[in-house]
């Protein structure tokens, strides 16, 4: 069955205060689609939405399967793996420990299998397993977030900003590991991030999100091409 992911309409945001305003966009299976924007637009709430973390009304889809109105521990079983922003790795657990407690909705025996292939895109983590996830650099904890997200077996993953305080050269390296993971494993990739130049470098597809709506919708080169989108989000005149 196909596992695109559909969006229709989408209101969400925090009490009385509505950030997102009737958001729709489709993402084809086995697509990588950059959310771009400015400060405060509800990028990270637009996550938060499609992972269940915050209330929603409209539809989201995922191969079918309706994710609004479920739980985040459902939306996971769906198999839905969300990076937040900061990463949400629990500092005092081991790597080890955070990497299985990724897999914790959906026990069995292929735990094992799979922190063998979170060590092939990871060999810093297998080095590590036995320190405190709190000891990484933050390119390696970037890295173990992205590690235990994979042990869901995800067929969606959402990474919020997986560039955000990293030096150049580890988040140009941690963008071709998701562009490796995206095209071995087939996991459609929604990717919110400021350095628009790295996100639609491995992405098909752009949204530009402003004041919780999409004001524009492209493909990456198309949003490249963009007069606007490359004054306000790549640093140049096209
Ligand atoms: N937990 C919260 N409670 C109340 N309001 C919130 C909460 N989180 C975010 N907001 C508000 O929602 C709006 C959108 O925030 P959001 O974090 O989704 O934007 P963003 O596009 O991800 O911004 P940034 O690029 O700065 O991370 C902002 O006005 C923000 O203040």
């Amino acid at each position: 069955m196909s596992t695109d992911l559909v969006v229709s309409d989408l209101v969400a945001g925090y009490g009385d205060a509505q950030v997102l305003h009737g958001v729709s966009f489709t993402v084809r299976e086995g697509e990588v689609c950059a959310i771009l924007g400015p400060n405060g637009a509800g990028k990270t709430t637009l996550l938060r939405a499609l992972s269940g973390m915050v209330k929603a009304r409209g539809t989201i889809t995922l191969g079918g399967a309706a994710l609004t109105g479920r739980p985040p521990d459902a939306v996971a079983r769906l198999g839905v793996a969300h990076v937040p922003e900061g990463r949400g790795t629990f500092m005092p657990l081991t790597v080890e420990e955070n990497l299985r407690l990724g897999a914790y909705v959906r026990r069995g025996p292929s735990v094992e299998e799979d922190l063998e292939r979170v060590h092939q895109y990871f060999p810093v983590l297998k080095k590590r397993l036995k320190q405190a996830a709190g000891s990484l650099s933050g390119g390696e904890q970037q890295m173990l977030a992205l590690g235990r997200a994979l042990m869901l077996r995800p067929r969606l993953l959402l990474l919020d900003e997986p560039s955000l305080g990293l030096a150049p050269l580890v988040t140009r390296e941690l963008f071709r590991i998701v562009r490796t993971i995206n095209e071995e494993e087939r996991t459609t990739v929604v990717v919110v991030e400021q350095n628009a130049h790295l996100a639609l470098g491995i992405a098909q597809q752009a949204h530009v999100l402003e004041t919780g709506r999409i004001v524009l919708s492209g493909t990456a080169a198309q949003i490249q091409a963009d007069e606007q989108v490359a004054q306000s989000y790549l640093g140049y005149r096209v």
